[in-house]
C-alpha cells in the first residue's frame, strides 16, 4: 500500500483564492486588510519565510507593511513597535516572526500585542479562548494541519489522535483544535516513555518536533493520517541544502494511509492561514457590516 500525497500547496492555493474573494468585496466597503510583519535581524530561513508571506499578501491584495530591525534592537524598541502598530488603523494584523535575538523577552513583546490583531494567535487572550472553545484566532500553522487533515477525512469523531510536541505555538494548539473536533487526543515530548508505541495507536498522526525524520516508519500505524510540521535543513546527499520534516517520509509511505510531504505539505497552509486571519480581523473590526468571516468550509 502507497500512502495519499496530502498536497498542502494545493490546498493552500485554494484557500488563498478564496481570502482573495474576500478581500475583494471588502474593497468596496473601502476595506483593504494590512498585515505588518516585524523581522528582527538577519535569520536566512526567517527571510525566507518572509519573503514569500510579502508576495502572497499581495497577490490576494492585502496590504504588507515590513519593519525590519537590527539584531540589537532591544526590549523596549520592539514594544513601542508594536504599540504604534496597534495604533494604526490600516494595521489589522501584526506578526513578530520568532524566534528574537536572545536577549530580548519575546513573551513581554508577544503581550502587548492588540488580540484583535494577533494573527498569529499567541496572546494569552486568544490561546485561552481556544482553550474555552470560545471564538478566538487561532494559530497559523496548526489550523493548517486541521484543514489538512479534514481533506483526508470528514470523520474526525472518536479518531485517536497523537500529537508529538508541544509548544505553545504548534502542538499545544493542534491539540486542542483535535480535541474540539471530538478526537482522543495524546500530547507526547521529549520526556514520553515508549513514543513508538504511543505513536501506533495514533489515527492522525501530528509530528512537531524539530528533529530530522525522528518518526521511523514503522512508528505509523497502518492507514494512519500522518501530518509532517517539521521543518529541518540537512545536507543532502549533493552537499546542498534540503528541507525534510519529522517523519521518515519514505519510509511512511507503505504504513500511511496519507500523508503530508515537506516541502509542500504543512508550510503553505501556514502562510495561507495567516492570510485568512489578517482578512478576518478586518472583517471584525466592524462586525456585521462586512459580512461573514472566512470560514473552514
Ligand atoms: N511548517 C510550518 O509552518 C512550521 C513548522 N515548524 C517546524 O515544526 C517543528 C516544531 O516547531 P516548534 O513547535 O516551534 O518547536 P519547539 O522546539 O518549540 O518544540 C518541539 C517539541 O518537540 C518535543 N521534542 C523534542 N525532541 C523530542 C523527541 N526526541 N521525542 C519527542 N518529542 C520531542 C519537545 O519536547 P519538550 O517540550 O519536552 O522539550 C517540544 O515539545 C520545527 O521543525 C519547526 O521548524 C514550526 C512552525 C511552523
Ligand atoms: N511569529 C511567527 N509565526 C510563524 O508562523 C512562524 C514564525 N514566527 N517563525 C518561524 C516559523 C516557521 N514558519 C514557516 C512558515 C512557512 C513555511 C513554508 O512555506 N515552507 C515551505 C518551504 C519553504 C522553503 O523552501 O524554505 C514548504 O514547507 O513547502 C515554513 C515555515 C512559520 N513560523
Amino acid at each position: 500500500m502507497t500512502a495519499t500525497l496530502i498536497d498542502g500547496r494545493a490546498v493552500a492555493e485554494r484557500l488563498r483564492e478564496r481570502v482573495a474573494a474576500r478581500t475583494a468585496e471588502l474593497a468596496r466597503h473601502g476595506v483593504i486588510p494590512g498585515l505588518a510583519v516585524v523581522l528582527v535581524g538577519d535569520d536566512p530561513a526567517s527571510q525566507v519565510y518572509v519573503g514569500s508571506k510579502t508576495k502572497q499578501a499581495a497577490a490576494a491584495g492585502l496590504k504588507h507593511f515590513d519593519h525590519r530591525l537590527p539584531a540589537t534592537a532591544s526590549t523596549s524598541e520592539l514594544i513601542a513597535l508594536v504599540e504604534q502598530l496597534n495604533a494604526r488603523s490600516d494595521v489589522h494584523g501584526i506578526l513578530v516572526q520568532l524566534p528574537l535575538p536572545a536577549g530580548v523577552d519575546s513573551a513581554a513583546v508577544l503581550a502587548v500585542i492588540d488580540p484583535a490583531k494577533d494573527v498569529d494567535g499567541f496572546h494569552a487572550v486568544n490561546a485561552g479562548r481556544l482553550a474555552l472553545g470560545q471564538d478566538a484566532t487561532v494559530p497559523c500553522t496548526p489550523l493548517g494541519c486541521l484543514i489538512l487533515i479534514r481533506e483526508a477525512t470528514r470523520e474526525l469523531a472518536g479518531k485517536r489522535a497523537v500529537v508529538v510536541g508541544r509548544s505553545n505555538i504548534v502542538g499545544k494548539p493542534m491539540a486542542q483544535l483535535l480535541l474540539q473536533n471530538d478526537c482522543t487526543v495524546t500530547i507526547a515530548h521529549s520526556r514520553t516513555r515508549d513514543l513508538p508505541q504511543l505513536c501506533r495507536e495514533a489515527e492522525i498522526l501530528v509530528a512537531a518536533i524539530g528533529r530530522p525524520k525522528a518518526i521511523a516508519g514503522d512508528w505509523i500505524r497502518t492507514g494512519a493520517i500522518v501530518i509532517d510540521v517539521g521543518i529541518n535543513r540537512v545536507a543532502g546527499p549533493d552537499g546542498k541544502n534540503k528541507l525534510v520534516g519529522d517523519v521518515d517520509f519514505d519510509a511512511a509511505l507503505s504504513h500511511a494511509g496519507a500523508i503530508t510531504p515537506v516541502p509542500g505539505g504543512v508550510g503553505p497552509m501556514t502562510i495561507a492561514c495567516l492570510l485568512m486571519n489578517t482578512v478576518n480581523a478586518a472583517i471584525r473590526t466592524r462586525a456585521g457590516a462586512l459580512g461573514p468571516l472566512i470560514g473552514l468550509k
